[in-house]
């Protein structure tokens, strides 16, 4: 039998509608160009180094962040109230939000996992579906939840919004190999700049990312701090790694639904049951080929449009082999070696680089 749902589905979004007073439109434009402007004040004061983008990043409370998404996170500290229901999905970016965002997704509303319209990622993103907490803020200040109990944010543990952790609501962090991230991200930011501005070359990419100089970076503190979170709030924070779930999804999704309170039944797990339906719909070979996949687009991250297809690339374990030189690779594993090993997160990502063969380094660009 089919689990019950655990959100309340609405997809009417919180923004303004075409029928509101003009007068309210702009006493709310008013409001938010106040909050805007007050921390934008406070941004100003802040150290701040050249972004990967055009505009400059900002350290907050030891994590970088483009002036956007921090004035998003500085709304939410002040005002966001979470539900014990609720369920936050937090990554680092290109660590596998796509992915957990589909999951979750269909993990929550079981009855709708199929082929039709009716199954909403069917039609439409998952980056829509599930709303990016920072971001919506940004664009709602005077009401920054989303109507949708299920959420995602990239804003490391320690900065998350208090009610985010006194109301006890679920916290799902999905890491992944960081010379797969920095890869991933350097493919991503180049494919989202628009074309007057220059492309970020892989080796400065790498030499920013080492530093900790990249969005929501530096990535090891991110991980930890979600991992410390983990260690001491099991009930509450449950941490994932891309690679496992890569290698055995239906064992991770049916630890992901028991975290959530609603394991699968029996049959839902046998055979070909609801977990390897539900497995099969979220790969990366299924989500990329869907036409919205394909085709579509959405308005996100402060830009207008986003082409959906930029969040599918490769899907793959160890694809930073084909992208960095031996002494990019060993200079990131020490990093990591050196941040996680008193934490047993020491070598993690080993197995994946037995074997590899990696670029000269002339041959990075
Ligand atoms: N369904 C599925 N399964 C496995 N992997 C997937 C899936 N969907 C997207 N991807 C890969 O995830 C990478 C994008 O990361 P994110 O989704 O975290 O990006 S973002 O933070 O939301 O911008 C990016 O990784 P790379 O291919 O290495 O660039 C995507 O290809």
């Amino acid at each position: 039998m089919a689990s019950p749902s655990l959100t309340t589905q609405s997809f009417s979004s919180n923004i303004v509608g075409p029928d509101e007073p003009k007068l309210f439109h702009k006493e709310k434009e008013d409001e938010n160009n106040q909050i805007l402007q007050k921390n934008l004040l406070m941004v100003s004061e802040l150290p701040s180094e050249k972004g990967w983008l055009s505009e400059n990043i900002h350290l907050y409370q030891g994590f970088w962040y483009s002036t956007g998404v921090l004035n998003g996170l500085l709304i939410l500290q002040q005002c966001f109230q979470a539900q014990p229901s609720d369920i936050l999905l937090a990554t680092y970016p290109k660590s596998g939000t796509t992915w957990l965002k589909a999951l979750l997704f269909i993990l929550t509303n079981r009855t709708c996992i199929d082929n039709s319209e009716k199954n909403p990622l069917m039609t439409t993103s998952p980056h829509e579906l599930v709303s990016m907490l920072e971001s919506y803020a940004a664009k709602n200040p005077m009401n920054p939840r989303p109507s949708n109990s299920l959420m995602h944010t990239h804003i490391p543990y320690t900065s998350l919004p208090e009610s985010t952790k006194s109301s006890g609501c679920r916290i799902i962090y999905v890491y992944r190999d960081p010379k797969d991230v920095l890869v991933s991200c350097w493919h991503f930011v180049n494919k989202l700049k628009p074309n007057e501005i220059p492309q970020i070359s892989l080796v400065e990419a790498f030499e920013r990312f080492s530093r900790g100089v990249s969005p929501y970076g530096p990535y090891w503190d991110h991980v930890l701090g979600y991992w410390k979170a983990s260690v001491e709030f099991p009930e509450r924070v449950l941490l994932l790694r891309y690679e496992d779930m890569k290698r055995d999804p239906c064992f991770h999704i049916k630890r992901l639904a028991e975290f959530l309170g609603h394991p699968f039944t029996t049959e839902e797990e046998a055979g070909e049951g609801l977990v390897s339906k539900l497995v099969d719909f979220c790969s990366f070979e299924k989500l990329s080929n869907l036409e919205v996949n394909k085709k579509g687009s959405h308005s996100g991250f402060g830009f207008p449009v986003i082409e959906n297809k930029i969040f599918f690339r490769q899907g793959q374990v160890g694809d930073s082999k084909n992208h960095l030189a031996r002494e990019m690779i060993d200079h990131l594993d020490q990093i990591t070696e050196e941040k996680f090993k008193e934490f047993h997160l020491i070598n993690t990502f080993s197995s994946e680089e037995d074997e590899i063969s990696v670029c000269p380094i002339d041959n990075v660009i």
